[in-house]
């Protein structure tokens, strides 16, 4: 078990912004047609697409005719509960469950389904275009067999990074999860503060965006510390020594960040219910 190609029974349940990234991952990457089902009532154009161009089976309830070998539950956490109410024709004692609902503990799912080997996992939006940071934790009835094939499944969208603790998926979700929404964000201020400098508007937010792809690719392929690369644009005495006094504050950035991602792990741990 070494490869996608190799992997059989695959049922995706939801196939939206995060299901559909990993499902595009997934096709290419190598998941043979026949070996996957995808579950959901009303996919997007573009995964319709997909399906039909593929040949992928599409339900739109969960058929009784099979039984999924892994299951990925990618459906928001609060349409969950309905959900798993329906998915005990396709489940047996061997299903590997998968999720990627944000706070959904486990024993949440434990509860539902009952004792089976299941991993929690928490993606991100870049697992679109394979750049994906996935955090996951399997639970004791995972042996290494079904975490090399989840492991599998999660590498074709981006960087894995197993935890040992179940705990810190909330965490990780507060930064990686997230994360993408907080640079997105930067890239909105950015533009905001330019353009009340006098710049076009157009002009401020493509220099924002430029500059933040910039930073980003030249972190990626420098392998250089954050830390470096900062020093590195900040002569002293100049204008990003100006800047930083600001951001490097003790009111500056640092104590926001700390108060986001506390609120963003806080309201992952209250999905679990
Ligand atoms: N969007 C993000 O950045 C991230 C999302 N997640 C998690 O991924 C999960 C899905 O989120 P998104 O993809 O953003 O939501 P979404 O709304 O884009 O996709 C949800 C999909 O579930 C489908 N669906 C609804 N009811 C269904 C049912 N009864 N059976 C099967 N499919 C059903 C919808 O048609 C839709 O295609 C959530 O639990 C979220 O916490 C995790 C990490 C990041
Ligand atoms: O906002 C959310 O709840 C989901 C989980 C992480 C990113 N999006």
């Amino acid at each position: 078990m070494s490869d996608l190609g190799a992997l059989e029974g695959v049922v995706l349940v939801g196939a939206g912004n995060m299901g559909g990234a990993m499902l595009s991952g997934w096709v290419s990457g190598g998941v043979k047609p026949q070996n996957i089902t995808v579950i959901d009532p009303n996919p997007s154009d573009r995964i319709k697409g997909l399906l039909d161009s593929r040949g992928i089976r599409h339900a739109v309830t969960p058929p009784d005719n099979m039984k999924a070998k892994i299951l990925i539950l990618a459906v928001k956490p609060q349409v969950m509960y309905a959900v798993l109410e329906t998915l005990h024709p396709v489940i047996d004692e061997e299903t590997l469950v998968i999720s990627v609902a944000a706070g959904k503990t486990l024993s949440y799912f434990e509860e539902r389904l009952g004792a089976l080997p299941m991993v929690r996992t928490i993606p991100n939006t870049p697992s679109m275009i394979g750049r994906g940071v996935i955090g996951a934790f399997a639970n004791e009835r995972v042996g290494a067999e079904d975490r090399t094939k989840a492991d599998i499944l999660l590498s074709a969208v981006g960087h894995v990074e197993w935890v040992g603790d179940e705990a810190d998926i909330d965490a990780v979700t507060a930064v990686a999860g997230s994360g993408p929404a907080y640079v997105f964000y930067l890239v909105e201020c950015m533009a905001e503060a330019a353009r009340k400098l006098g710049l076009d508007e157009d002009l401020a937010m493509r220099l924002a965006r430029e500059t933040v792809i910039g930073a980003g690719a030249l972190l990626d392929h420098s392998g250089e510390e954050a830390g470096v690369l900062r020093k590195n644009v900040t002569s002293p005495g100049g204008t990003t020594a100006a800047a930083l006094s600001h951001l490097m504050a003790e009111d500056g950035l640092q104590p926001v960040f700390d108060a986001a991602l506390k609120a963003a792990r806080d309201r992952s741990r209250e999905l679990s219910g």
